[in-house]
């Protein structure tokens, strides 16, 4: 157990009877990027204020470093937290911006732009810190929020939402900027997100929320390619959910009757189906192959609907009996021909499908 550990002990969180976080348990490792990942009202925001000290959980404990937080408030806890909006000051320059929680704590001034110009090489703006905060960008301020939140020296960060006011591209280039940051500083990150890219490329760890429940806690491969749930299969990158009965299980493969025929599958965490269980079988898009013809295993016949070029790859709409799917093949650089309109083949590889109970879907 380090000082940058937290666990989260049967944690429950409720506003009356409703409850917004339900027996949350798990550990966080110091020096861990973990994310918590879910849809809107999920009960993120409220299992990181819960860590923060802003509020206390109604069941449970938190114990960060191995101390019961409980009466601890926000100000005693070795954690500082970020919000999407940001406020910086805009009167100040950046380097007082930064100093600013020292300044509160009664640091002289000296030491002030000292641990300022610090934290400033560290997050790769070296010299900017007798600018003012309007004349950096939207990803530099960020990355000054980030700063100042480190100057007091917290153990754990706590990021709500760090990137959702900022446009796509610098989206994507603060992730690396932001894993970048934790690595070297070697602290614990708790992220927030509802955006599943993000969690996928910052995190050690990700922990997948829905309706105030923990689904599934694993690293990001674990969680895209071996869904525990429905819910997680369906909420992480995009996949083709066919429904159906097992007819047959052997071993880990599955056979379901659905609507396009008999399909094979992986059972996902080695689960065990009796004949007539209701089932899902999860396919990707990029999984899903054209097939000359309808022979062979796995294999069906589609219409194609309509085709979107996305530049890297092509997406293609297919659709058969009441059931809608997506393919994705990556652009060649070569125009392939117009499949609008046509009947295709379509197969996949069982071992690339999962299959898992029927339960509620994300966005259902
Ligand atoms: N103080 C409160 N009183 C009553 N209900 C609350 C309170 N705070 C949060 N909730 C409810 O708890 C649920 C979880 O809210 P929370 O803010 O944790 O979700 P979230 O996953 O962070 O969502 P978002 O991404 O939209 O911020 C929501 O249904 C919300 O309405």
């Amino acid at each position: 157990m380090t000082t940058k550990d937290i666990v989260l002990d049967h944690v429950s969180i409720r506003f009356g009877s409703y409850t917004a976080v339900d027996n949350a348990h798990l550990t966080i490792n110091g020096g861990e990027f973990f994310s918590f990942l879910g849809p809107s009202g999920c009960g993120k925001t409220t299992m990181l204020r819960c860590v923060s000290g802003f509020s206390e959980p109604t069941e449970g404990r938190v114990l960060i470093g191995g101390k019961d937080m409980k009466g601890v408030g926000p100000n005693k806890r070795p954690t500082a937290l970020i919000f999407q909006n940001l406020a910086l000051f805009p009167l100040m320059s950046v380097a007082e911006n930064i100093a600013f929680p020292l300044e509160v704590r009664g640091v002289g001034k000296k030491d002030r732009r000292k641990k300022a110009d610090e934290l400033l090489d560290m997050i790769a703006l070296p010299g900017v810190g007798d600018k003012k905060v309007h004349e950096l960008s939207g990803g530099q301020r960020q990355r000054v929020a980030i700063a100042r939140a480190l100057a007091v020296e917290p153990d754990i960060l706590l990021l709500d939402e760090p990137l959702s006011a900022l446009d796509l591209k610098l989206r994507h280039h603060m992730r690396t900027e932001l894993r970048t940051i934790q690595q070297r500083v070697g602290l614990t990150f708790i992220y927030i997100t509802h955006d599943q890219g993000e969690a996928l490329t910052m995190s050690d760890r990700i922990a997948v929320m829905n309706a105030g429940v923990i689904e599934q806690i694993g690293d990001p491969e674990a969680i895209y390619n071996r869904p525990k749930t429905a819910f997680v299969a369906s909420f992480v990158g995009e996949t083709n959910a066919i429904e159906g009965k097992v007819t047959a299980q052997t071993g880990e493969l599955v056979v379901l009757d659905t609507p396009l025929g008999p399909l094979k599958g992986t059972a996902a965490g080695g689960r065990k189906y009796k004949p007539g269980d209701n089932c899902y079988i999860f396919i990707r898009p990029e999984q899903l192959e054209l097939r000359d013809n309808p022979a062979g295993e796995n294999a069906f016949t589609t219409q194609a609907v309509k085709a979107e070029f996305e530049g890297n790859a092509r997406l293609l709409f297919l659709g058969a009996n009441g059931v809608d799917l997506r393919l994705t093949r990556i652009n060649t650089g070569e125009r392939p021909a117009d499949l609008a309109g046509t009947a295709v083949h379509v197969g996949f590889d069982p071992s690339k499908a999962f299959v898992l109970p029927h339960s509620a879907l994300a966005g259902a």
